[in-house]
């Protein structure tokens, strides 16, 4: 199989869907890769990397979707790239489709497989394909909340681990999985009081034994949030109901109760953000302040620390992507559960049924799709 990689174009994006390793493991099972020229180069990889894997460099994005069977990035097709894509076409990348109707419409009509990053499942009923890249984000979650924190950011001027006779940063984070519990180390470790909620008991008793009383949990509930929400410094948006759309667990009113110069930073924004008042920024103007409070919305949190976070992306795509151009898409999803939940659009069809719900649209079983 053809496996194209362009580079990304989402601005101040650095991560690349292929590193040279992941290439060379690629050709060594007989497939073609195709690098567009310097898609790597924010990553730490040059093309002289991939040529020494075994792949070849490309000149430029529309020549690799042109020539490729199957395409392999990091974040979801921009509308210039989805003009690129075609009808029997393997796209292998995030999607986010539930708050994103423009994109949705244009897979469907594109004709393309997409097969997202997001919602491919494993056994243990984790996320193999966004964790990696949750533990990258929930760990930056606090570094740059506490930069927001800071006064001439428009935060509240409060250091997130105090001093000597001074209590340290109120840290409140919504969602104990993946992000929430590296976002809960991370801050815990800067010396922030924290406090964890979840709807899962079995995730806040997980999070009780790990930090034997360095961190509070709480059952997540509307009404424990505005006993919170006064005393909060910082609060961290983590939760995921897969593929759907982000619930919304802050109101704009409930803004007015909270302290000037406090920070939300929704990680959750790539769903469509878990506050009422978020919207997605970009690296290069990343906070808002609405009502007093700041927010950080960067739907692609770890392009910023690209690469560690392209070889942490790359070490879990690999045995999906090598499934995929060995066995093609039909076979390798037939054959695995968990790769086939990762459909979600294939032949003009919607695949997913939490992004159907979130967008009004029809959707087709994905072992019916198997079969079409
Ligand atoms: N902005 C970025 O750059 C970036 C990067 C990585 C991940 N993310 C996003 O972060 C979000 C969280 O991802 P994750 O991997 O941690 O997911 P996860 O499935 O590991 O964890 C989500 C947690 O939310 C909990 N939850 C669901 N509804 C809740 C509610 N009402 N109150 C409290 N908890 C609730 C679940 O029980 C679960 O423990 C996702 O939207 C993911 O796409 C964003
Ligand atoms: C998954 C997340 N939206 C990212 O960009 O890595
Ligand atoms: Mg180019």
């Amino acid at each position: 199989m053809k496996i194209g990689c362009p580079k990304e174009i989402k601005p101040q994006e650095f991560r690349v869907g292929i590193t040279p390793n992941a290439a060379q493991e690629a050709v060594a099972h007989g497939h073609e890769v195709l690098i567009e020229t310097g898609a790597g180069v924010g990553s730490g990889f040059d093309d002289a990397a991939y040529e020494a894997a075994g792949a070849h460099i490309i000149g430029s994005a529309e020549e690799v979707f042109a020539a490729a069977d199957m395409i392999v990035k990091v974040k979801e097709p921009q509308a210039i790239e989805r003009k690129m894509l075609r009808e029997g076409q393997i796209l292998f990348t995030y999607l986010h489709l539930a708050p994103d109707p423009e994109q949705t419409r244009d897979l469907m009509e594109s004709g393309c497989t997409a097969i997202a990053y997001e919602t491919v499942t494993d056994r243990s009923g984790g996320l193999p394909l966004l964790a990696p890249m949750s533990e990258v984000a929930g760990r930056l979650a606090p570094q740059v909340g506490a930069w927001t924190l800071q006064k001439a950011n428009g935060g509240r001027g409060v250091l997130m681990g105090g001093v000597p006779g001074v209590g340290p940063a109120r840290v409140i984070v919504i969602g104990g999985g993946v992000v929430g519990i590296n976002a809960a180390r991370v801050a815990a470790g800067m010396g922030a009081d924290v406090t964890v909620l979840d709807r899962s008991l079995p995730r806040l008793s997980l999070l009780d034994d790990l930090f034997m009383g360095r961190l509070k949990t709480g059952y997540s509930t509307a009404g424990l949030l505005d006993e919170l929400l006064p005393h909060a410094d910082m609060v961290v948006g983590a939760v995921l109901i897969p593929g759907a759309a982000a619930p919304k667990l802050i109101s704009r009113a409930q803004l007015s109760v909270m302290k000037p110069g406090a920070v939300l930073v929704d990680v959750a924004i790539d769903q469509g953000g878990c506050f009422e008042t978020s919207k997605a920024t970009t690296h290069k103007d990343p906070i808002y302040e609405v009502d007093g409070v700041m927010h950080y919305c960067v739907a692609n949190m770890p392009g910023a620390v690209a690469r560690t976070s392209t070889i942490a992306l790359g070490n879990a795509t690999l045995p999906f992507m090598l499934a995929l151009a060995d066995k093609g898409w039909r076979k390798a999803c037939a054959e695995d559960e968990h790769l086939l939940n990762g459909l979600n659009v294939h032949a003009g069809k919607l695949t997913y049924f939490a992004v159907g719900k979130a967008l009004g649209i029809d959707v087709v079983s994905p072992s019916v799709a198997l079969k079409s």
